[in-house]
């Protein structure tokens, strides 16, 4: 259960506290956000809402706290990430049960979530040491004019006070995936947890806290995001920051952001591709898989299929007799489709649901909706005049447009202003390639569903779905700069054998 045993700490009384110097704290606000429960539509927990004044002393903390964590010697920092990962795998039934209290995560996908992430946490560690450990060494005499007369050394060194705003669909490993970078550099971290997803990340960041890190050097702060996003977004003492959400926002965010790194990963309108001699039985399994999972409220769920004509009729009845299957309710039932987040998000799936069928597309079940619960769609003869065919549901609502070659699906899938996955069915290894090379998104997968994981793999976006690449070797080099250190010999010199 949530906030019980020693995640007490946590709370007070009724209210999630927010996390600085090594404790948890209750603002002086007297205010709270209110966290909501999608299946029941109730709130269901309360967070404190920091002030600026709060915000200016995490900062603070964090600034000082990183000197001292950047002197720490490396397999130390890697020693207290491990116990992390432990602690995390430890206690994985509360922090799961966050998870679908507040995010409908069904069950047994949240206990995924948090295993997979303290996975993260140990392969960052590792991974970690090995990229830090290393350096270059330069001579001069290559470039014309010089003698060997300059060594120069280069080495990783951390960037300083890292910003992590997670979304509330991984609330748990898209923390860590920010902050495990982040520490095993040598950086600190204030993370800004998402409204909904806010108490599993508090759940989470106390394991960090448990693992006994320096005080001051991560932090969790809960706000208003509509009162003082900007406030900590364009803080003098932010020195990157790594963020995950929708584009509006993440694109508002960059624009205001000062001269600093930033790793935005945003919103996709991931294609899959069917071409006329795909294995149709596996482009539906994977429509399934890719498509329905956490009903579609993932970055890399299938959001649009461009079936070639030939074989769109068996894809769309293969798919039907799948959809029919699966099961509808709330996440504690382990259901296959599971409430959306927000009635605000329903409310926009809806929209995009009815415009396509006034402008003439077949809904292939019957559209049924249950506060949040939106029971799984798939509507074909989607045209290219329908929003649905460009904007990224983020529920259980699939679009399909026949395409009569794949020019036309790489066209259509290249004018998007989302560049994130996309993926091609085919039987043919050169037609993948040459499909891949011509798909503009930052990865192609070829015969499976778009997906982020294995969590160490490159993951990045393109136009609006990104900058910056993600996956744990990616935001190592990414939470780093690097040094050189110069040595001037008084004459040249030559090593020998
Ligand atoms: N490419 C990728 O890796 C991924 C992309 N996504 C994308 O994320 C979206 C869904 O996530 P969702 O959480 O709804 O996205 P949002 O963009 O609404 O929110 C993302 C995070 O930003 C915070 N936020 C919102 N406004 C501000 C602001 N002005 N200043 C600072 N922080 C702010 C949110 O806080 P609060 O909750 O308090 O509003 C939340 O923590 C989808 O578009 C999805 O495609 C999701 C996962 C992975
Ligand atoms: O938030 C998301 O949607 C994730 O980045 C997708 O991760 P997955 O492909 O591993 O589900």
């Amino acid at each position: 259960m949530a906030g019980t045993g020693v995640f007490k700490a946590c709370l007070d009384g009724d209210v999630y506290k927010y996390y600085a110097d090594g404790d948890w704290k209750m603002s002086s606000s007297g205010k709270t956000v209110s966290v909501t429960n999608p299946t029941t539509g109730k709130p269901i927990y309360k967070v404190t809402a920091c002030t600026q004044d709060e915000i200016n002393k995490v900062f603070q903390s964090a600034k000082a706290a990183q000197k001292l964590w950047a002197k720490t010697p490396l397999y130390k920092r890697a020693e207290m990430l491990h116990k992390v990962s432990v602690i995390m795998k430890e206690h994985k039934s509360p922090l799961a049960d966050c998870l679908v209290k507040e995010v409908a995560k069904p069950a047994k996908d949240a206990v995924t979530e948090v295993v997979r992430s303290g996975d993260l946490i140990d392969y960052t560690a590792e991974e970690g040491i090995r990229i830090m450990s290393e350096g270059k060494f330069l001579v001069s005499d290559p470039f014309p004019g010089n003698e060997r007369n300059k060594l120069c050394l280069s080495s990783k060194v951390p960037l300083g006070v890292i910003l992590a705003i997670p979304p509330f669909n991984y609330p748990i490993n898209l923390s860590v995936s920010k902050i495990g970078p982040a520490l095993i550099t040598g950086n600190s971290v204030v993370i800004k947890p998402p409204t909904q997803g806010a108490v599993s990340t508090i759940h989470m960041m106390h394991c960090f806290h448990l693992a006994g890190f320096p005080k001051g050097l991560i932090s969790c702060v809960t706000i208003k995001v509509s009162e003082l996003g900007d406030f900590l977004t364009t803080h003098p003492a932010v020195n990157c920051i790594s963020f995950t959400g929708g584009c509006d926002t993440g694109i508002a965010i960059s624009k205001k952001a000062n001269m600093i790194p930033l790793q935005m990963e945003l919103g996709g309108k991931d294609t899959m591709l069917v071409l006329d001699d795909a294995d149709v039985e596996s482009a539906a399994v994977n429509i399934m898989k890719g498509g329905f999972a956490f009903s579609g409220q993932r970055c890399t769920a299938v959001k649009v299929v461009l079936a070639m004509e030939s074989i769109a009729d068996a894809l769309v009845s293969k798919v039907n007799a799948k959809v029919a299957k699966l099961s509808v309710g709330p996440p504690e039932n382990d259901c296959d489709i599971v409430p959306v987040v927000s009635e605000s998000s329903a409310n926009f799936i809806e929209g995009l649901v009815m415009d396509a069928k006034q402008k003439g597309a077949k809904l292939c079940q019957e559209w049924k909706r249950e506060g949040n619960l939106i029971w799984p769609l798939l509507i074909d003869h989607v045209k290219p005049d329908m929003r649905i065919a460009w904007e990224e549901p983020f529920g259980p609502v699939i679009p399909v447009l026949r395409i009569k070659t794949a020019e036309e699906g790489i066209n259509h899938c290249n004018s998007s202003r989302y560049g994130l996955q996309g993926c091609v069915f085919t039987k043919d290894v050169n037609k993948a390639m040459l499909v891949s090379d011509a798909m503009e998104t930052g990865t192609v997968q070829i015969n499976a569903a778009p997906a982020r994981g294995p969590d160490h793999f490159p993951f990045q976006g393109i136009r609006d779905s990104g900058i910056g690449s993600q996956g744990v070797t990616n935001s190592i080099n990414m939470m780093t700069k690097i040094k050189t250190t110069v040595i001037n010999l008084p004459q040249p010199s030559y090593t020998m054998a």
